[in-house]
């Protein structure tokens, strides 16, 4: 591998001692390690209050590793790399000491100078940390400098604009990568290469063909141990604003005309403009807001929301979103987006379904409700890949057509050991490539967009819950598609 594309780089971690340390970034960090794309010319520094030491950071690095992987020989060789600063964010006298830490390890290994700075810490102290890293001169050497910035990015227009310009006093756009984990997921980026590498898709991905386009992400698992932050956050906050407005963005792009990260985020961008603003007297017409109640999820009965933790008692909080997204412009005019994302729902799954426009006359089915339009499935999760659903003549005498599906699943192929999202996009980060990432314009756009819908829903109380936890959310969802003559495919 050349060394462009295997980086050499001191990885900062802030917030080393959580969750998503321990869930996510070890064991992406040990797989680039393990497929080669990070060699000996690393070291990772692990920050956080907690009084560790290098070895019980390794301890830890070593155990969440044992949890989502299996390790090699090479384990003891690869947590040698990591080292632990007992470290408060907000606190001047830290930033020196972590100065004089990466200079150490910059000539123990050789890095070039090069810094990833990785904030997995809450989002109140991302601004403070990206201010004192240009304040104690962190960011300025021989090397490059990367900020990666993890979710909620902001919680509206307004803070995402502050943390913003907190983060540009310090960092250039280009130094900057906001995670939104989505884009990492194989599937997620093959829309791109389904739509634009195949010509019997690419021609017909528009209103002349296409009726309706449907995004479901749906989960199993209730808010667990977060009520704090998913109380004040919400399912439109939470999976609206970034992931499922990504996937439409990219299934409704044009096709750029390079693949560079600048022309790839100028199309979606321009998807994301061309969303219709919902007209606040008009919400009903267009979303649907849920919560969970009591349920059973594989044959368990698990709590309505509202019972998951004390602090939840008279939340009005959604933890269900459907929406009908309109983009106006000349491909799309006419063609709603339908997405639907929620919590406590019958099946852990994320699933695109293009639905095309019948032919005009069909002679092979005997009743009009017998159709069988044809669709494209993109399977993300879990089982990764793409069907196709046609129609085909019916086994025996006689002319009629009975549905079948084309079917590839990406999962099965031999070989194929699909990475993690995170590893993706940590090496991404590591090589520059910001493709993946969110460029500033998108998330402004996404805010926008979303702030009238949490403006509306905040003023008025819901009846919730409104749907039983093991369903797939609130009667009114089904109804939002019922009412332009289409119904959610489940498949
Ligand atoms: N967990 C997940 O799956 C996901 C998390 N995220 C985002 O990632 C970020 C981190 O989440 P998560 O890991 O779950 O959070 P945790 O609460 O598990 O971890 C927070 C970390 O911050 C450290 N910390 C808190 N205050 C300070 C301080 N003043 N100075 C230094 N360190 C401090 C804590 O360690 P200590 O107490 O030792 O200081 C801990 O290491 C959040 O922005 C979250 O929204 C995004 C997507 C998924
Ligand atoms: O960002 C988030 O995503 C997860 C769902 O991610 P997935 O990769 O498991 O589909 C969601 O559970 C979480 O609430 C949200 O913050």
């Amino acid at each position: 591998m050349s060394n462009e594309l295997q980086p050499k780089v001191v990885i900062v971690i802030f917030g080393a001692t959580g969750d998503l340390a321990k869930r996510k970034l070890f064991p992406s960090i040990y797989r680039l390690y393990q497929s080669g794309k990070i060699s000996e010319n690393f070291a990772v520094v692990g920050l956080a209050r907690r009084p560790w030491t290098d070895e019980i950071l390794r301890e830890n690095v070593a155990n969440s590793i044992k949890e989502a992987v299996s390790p090699n020989e090479d384990l003891e060789e690869f947590i040698s790399h990591f080292y632990y600063q007992s470290f408060d964010v907000t606190d001047d006298s830290s930033y020196s000491g972590l100065h004089a830490l990466i200079n150490e390890l910059e000539g123990a290994y050789q890095t070039e100078e090069n810094r990833v700075f990785y904030l997995a810490m809450a989002p109140e102290f991302f601004g403070t940390i990206a201010n004192k890293l240009q304040e104690y001169g962190l960011k300025d050497f021989a090397g490059w400098s990367r900020l990666v910035i993890e979710k909620p990015f902001g919680t509206d227009l307004k803070s995402a604009r502050k943390l913003n310009k907190q983060l540009r006093a310090a960092f250039d756009e280009e130094q900057i990568y906001r995670i939104d984990h989505y884009l990492g997921k194989e599937m997620v980026q093959n829309i791109e290469v389904i739509r634009f590498a195949n010509g019997i898709f690419e021609h017909l991905w528009n209103n002349r063909f296409i009726s309706n386009v449907q995004v479901t992400s749906s989960e199993t698992l209730g808010v667990e141990e977060r009520a704090r932050y998913y109380d004040t956050s919400g399912a439109t906050r939470d999976m609206v604003q970034n992931h499922m407005l990504q996937m439409v963005a990219l299934l409704a792009m044009e096709p750029p005309i390079k693949l560079t990260t600048d022309e790839i985020r100028s199309e979606k961008i321009k998807v994301l403009r061309a969303l219709r603003p919902i007209d606040p007297k008009e919400i009903d017409n267009f979303f649907v807001r849920g919560q969970y109640g009591v349920g059973k999820i594989d044959g368990e009965t698990v709590p309505a929301y509202l019972d998951e933790d004390d602090e939840l008692e008279n939340s009005n909080t959604e933890t269900f979103v459907a929406g009908k997204l309109l983009i106006d412009n000349y491909r799309w005019a006419g063609v709603p987006f339908y997405i639907r994302t929620g919590k406590r729902l019958a099946e852990k799954s994320t699933k695109i379904v293009i639905e095309f426009k019948d032919i005009p006359m069909n002679l092979y089915y005997k009743k009009d409700k017998d159709r069988h339009p044809n669709l494209l499935i993109i399977n993300i999760q879990p089982n990764e890949g793409i069907t196709l659903c046609l129609n085909a003549k019916k086994s025996g005498s006689g002319s009629l057509a009975e549905p079948i599906q084309l079917a590839y699943n990406h999962n099965e192929v031999p070989g194929i050991n699909t990475p993690e999202a995170y590893e993706k996009l940590l090496y991404d980060c590591m090589i520059g490539d910001a493709t993946n990432f969110t460029h500033w314009d998108e998330v402004a756009l996404s805010w926008k967009f979303v702030d009238t819908i949490i403006n509306e829903w905040s003023n008025n109380t819901a009846d919730f819950p409104n749907y039983r936890s093991g369903s797939m959310g609130p009667d009114a969802a089904d109804e939002l598609l019922a009412k332009d003559g289409f119904h959610w495919w489940s498949i």
